[in-house]
């Protein structure tokens, strides 16, 4: 099939590239010149594992190329909308200006019978609205919403087989052809049992939308058992292997610690509650201000736990590792390892940070980071170390080695990923967030 995807960030770009893998003719869209370059010659303008490897199979095929004009998209009869909805700054609304440039950039070149599949997400009820713009232009065109569930670090991996695909079409005969469409699109998938679920626009939106409110409160959840495990001398993580045994909990996502950010579960968790005030559900969805408010404490609470074990943070030197929002990722789009250095800086803490992948963006998004080059610079002379993001390398790291660096042993372990046991053992005073 000949398709277009215009956004080519981190949806965007891993699922153009994916089309193009699984035997279509690509183009991405975006109106990034220097993000376009980077793709044309192969390079991922993001670290995402696996796809350069996709990107420069996929171009070797002459199936992929990339541009910045719109009007390429005359050449597709499928086009994907996956640019971004972010936070609307001032107010939690996701903010709608780019779907709807894109959709009135795309119109002028819609032909019969073309497709337009929103993958963006969205507050329930812009697909209608969206197809009223899509019929209005009477290009005999049809709109679909095929929300993504794409996670960061798996990006490729969850595009060529995701857990299931959900199509929201209009009802009727068009709504019978795009499913027809999207069957072709993604073919080789459900060949091979993935699970699709049919339904009207409204109802897509919405699986979306509450997907992530329910993982972000998952976490959250956890997180509120991690504060009543500080309260009260018990260990979250043995709760959660505990409760995670029993089917109906499950132990992913119980991962207790610094909480959750990236560039969706907290600004969808906010969108979709403004969205419910709009529709009068206040009440209805106001837990997801707790949710939210649960998920913030964290980062306060390891600048506590720092702030107990170095005495003053005015003067301290921190050596802080990991940036992004989570291992394997460059992403730092609210990462709570950010929001924790700016803190900690901002109480007069001389920090050093270190991230396998994020030193750039975190740089680019807050330019008087200090960052270092290795985990062992970072450390080197710090009065607490602080394991922000669970990256494997740090993980790994011999508390021996680092005891020989640093001024102070004291660890704040923010993901509850260290072997607390052996850096003790090693001398390092140990925090972790809902362990003793
Ligand atoms: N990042 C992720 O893991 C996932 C993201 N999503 C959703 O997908 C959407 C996109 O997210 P990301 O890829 O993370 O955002 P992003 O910010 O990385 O990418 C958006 C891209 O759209 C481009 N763009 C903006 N306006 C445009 C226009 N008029 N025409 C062409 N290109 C334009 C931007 O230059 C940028 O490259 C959001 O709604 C997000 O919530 C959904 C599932 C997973
Ligand atoms: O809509 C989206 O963009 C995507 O949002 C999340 O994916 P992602 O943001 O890539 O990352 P997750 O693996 O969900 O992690 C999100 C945050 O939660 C944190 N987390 C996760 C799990 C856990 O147990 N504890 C925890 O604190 C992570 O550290 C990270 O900061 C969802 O998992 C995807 O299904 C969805 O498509």
């Amino acid at each position: 099939m000949r398709i277009s995807v215009i956004g080519c960030g981190y949806l965007g770009a891993v699922h153009a590239a994916c089309m193009a893998e699984l035997g279509h003719d690509v183009v991405g869209i975006d109106v990034d010149q220097h993000k376009v370059d980077e793709l044309g010659a192969g390079r991922a303008p993001f670290f995402e594992p696996g796809l350069p490897e996709v990107l420069t199979k996929a171009l070797e095929t002459g199936r992929l190329r990339f541009t910045t004009d719109m009007s390429a998209a005359a050449e597709a009869t499928v086009h994907f909308v996956a640019v971004g909805t972010p936070q609307t700054k001032g107010s939690f609304n996701a903010d709608l200006t780019y779907v709807d440039a894109a959709i009135d950039g795309l119109l002028p070149f819609l032909s019969e019978g073309d497709l337009v599949v929103g993958k963006s997400t969205v507050p329930v009820g812009t697909a209608a609205r969206l197809a009223g713009l899509v019929e209005g232009a009477k290009s005999g065109a049809t709109l679909a919403w095929n929300p993504e569930f794409l996670r960061e670090g798996f990006a490729v991996q969850d595009t060529v087989s995701p857990d299931r695909f959900v199509y929201g079409v209009p009802s009727g005969d068009a709504g019978a052809a795009a499913t027809a469409v999207l069957d072709e699109v993604y073919a080789t998938a459900l060949a091979t049992g993935t699970p699709r679920i049919v339904t009207d626009y409204a109802t897509a939106e919405l699986v979306k939308v509450s997907a992530n409110a329910f993982l972000a409160t998952k976490i959250s959840f956890i997180n509120a058992m991690a504060e009543v495990a500080e309260a009260t001398g018990a260990d979250v993580t043995q709760l959660a292997d505990a409760i995670g045994h029993d089917a109906r909990i499950g132990r992913k996502f119980l991962n207790a610690g610094l909480g959750f950010g990236g560039g969706c579960l907290p600004k969808d968790i906010r969108a979709f509650r403004a969205r419910g005030d709009e529709l009068g559900l206040h009440d209805t969805l106001s837990f997801l201000g707790e949710v939210d408010a649960i998920n913030l404490r964290r980062r306060e609470r390891v600048v506590t736990l720092t702030r107990e074990l170095v005495g003053d943070l005015d003067g301290a030197t921190i050596g802080v590792l990991g940036l992004a929002f989570k291992p394997n990722s460059d992403d730092v789009r609210d990462s709570p390892a950010l929001d924790v250095v700016t803190k900690l800086v901002e109480a007069g803490a001389t920090v050093t940070a270190f991230d396998p992948e994020a030193n750039e963006t975190a740089t680019r998004s807050l330019p008087t980071l200090t960052t270092s080059e290795t985990a062992e610079d970072a450390v080197r002379g710090a009065d607490a170390v602080l394991v922000l993001t669970e990256w494997k390398e740090f993980r790994e790291l011999d508390p021996a080695a680092v005891a020989t660096l640093v001024a102070h042993k004291r660890v704040v372990d923010g993901r509850n990923c260290l072997d607390a046991v052996a850096w003790r053992a090693a001398g390092f005073e140990v925090r972790g967030l809902g362990r003793p």
